[in-house]
């Protein structure tokens, strides 16, 4: 295994890059955001290569100059790398970590920014080499938006970065390699068993955009006049719930699929408390509602105290 950087310098300015070639596959939202991110004086990597399967998004990555380097196959990407980090949707990480793995030279460390751990694990451990070390991590950061155009350099800044490294996939050096790299993209970052984040992310992210794609839905199934009412007065919460409603389709698609279990468990748990806020209402039982209005209200004001609302 080939030396990883053993000085995890928490800073955001340490000028030695903590990577000599680092590769980015897949340049949309997280990826792009990454590689802007790396092209900054952050001590990142000295050389910044991307890769996306969509030819599309490549011209466009060379376009907006975000890269050093962008070949046109994924060999050409990952060959020398010493990080390689895959930022695809969660249903394509196993085919891209496969298709990297033969040309990943000995000591690399692959990473990915997946948001389900347990799936990404499942389908990247067992085609391992060992000679590879694998550090799955998750930057809680995002928007509605995706594609090349839609990354910036700030994304990651003051969020969390997760990561859920496995016994025996990678060396600890490797673990605080990756740490460093998302300290310096600005986030700060914590270690997790990876089927905890997986129940994590069900309650904090994935319910609240099945709900949000779900209550879009019932509004867009609604007759005549009622639905061009919902354009028209969305000026209220109906519009908070379109912003994440936007986002990619194939992406949420993928993490649905992929974090089927702890979604469905939280769905269930969450239409349980639903259906009593129902019965509160057809009884007028006035404490119980004003309770759980109060439990939101309280949630969101230790959001901001934290700073991450
Ligand atoms: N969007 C968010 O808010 C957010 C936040 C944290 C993590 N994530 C995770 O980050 C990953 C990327 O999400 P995003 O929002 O950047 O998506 P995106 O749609 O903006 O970009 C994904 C890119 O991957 C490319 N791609 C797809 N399959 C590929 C393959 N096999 N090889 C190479 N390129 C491929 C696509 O062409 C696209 O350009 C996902 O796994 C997602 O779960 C997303
Ligand atoms: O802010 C948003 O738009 C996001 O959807 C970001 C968000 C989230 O749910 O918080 C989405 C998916 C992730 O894996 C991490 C972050």
């Amino acid at each position: 295994m080939s030396a990883f950087p053993s000085d995890p310098s928490p800073s955001t300015d340490a000028r030695t890059p903590l990577f000599d070639r680092m590769a980015v596959i897949g340049m949309g939202l997280i990826g792009g955001s990454v590689a802007r991110r790396a092209m900054g004086d952050h001590g990142i990597a000295r050389e910044l290569v991307a890769f996306d399967a969509d030819p599309a998004a490549r011209d466009r990555v060379r376009a907006l100059g975000i890269a050093h380097d962008v070949p046109d196959t994924l060999a050409d990407a990952v060959r020398n790398a010493d990080c390689v980090m895959l930022c695809v949707p969660v249903g394509a990480m196993g085919a891209a970590a496969a298709a990297a793995m033969p040309h990943l030279r000995p000591g690399a460390i692959l990473t990915d920014v997946g948001s389900t751990k347990q799936s990404v694990i499942r389908e990247v451990q067992p085609i391992l080499r060992p000679e590879i070390g694998f550090v799955p991590a998750h930057p809680l950061a995002g928007t509605e938006h995706s594609g090349p155009d839609a990354g910036f350099a700030t994304l990651f800044e003051g969020r969390w970065s997760l990561l859920t490294p496995v016994d025996g996939a990678a060396p600890p050096e490797a673990v605080v390699a990756v740490e460093a790299l998302w300290r310096r993209c600005g986030a700060m970052t914590r270690r997790m068993d990876p089927a905890h984040h997986d129940k994590v992310l069900a309650i904090v992210s994935h319910l609240p955009h099945l709900l949000a794609f779900t209550i879009c839905g019932t509004a867009d199934d609604l007759e005549g006049e009622s639905r061009s009412e919902v354009l028209q007065f969305a000026a209220s919460g109906f519009r908070d719930f379109t912003r994440i409603a936007a986002s990619d389709p194939t992406m949420w698609r993928d993490v649905f699929l992929n974090n089927r279990d702890a979604l469905l468990e939280m769905l269930a748990r969450f239409t349980e408390d639903a259906q009593a806020m129902a019965r509160a209402i057809r009884w007028g039982d006035d404490d119980f509602i004003v309770d759980r209005i109060e439990r939101g209200r309280r949630i969101r004001r230790s959001l901001i105290e934290i700073k991450q609302a």
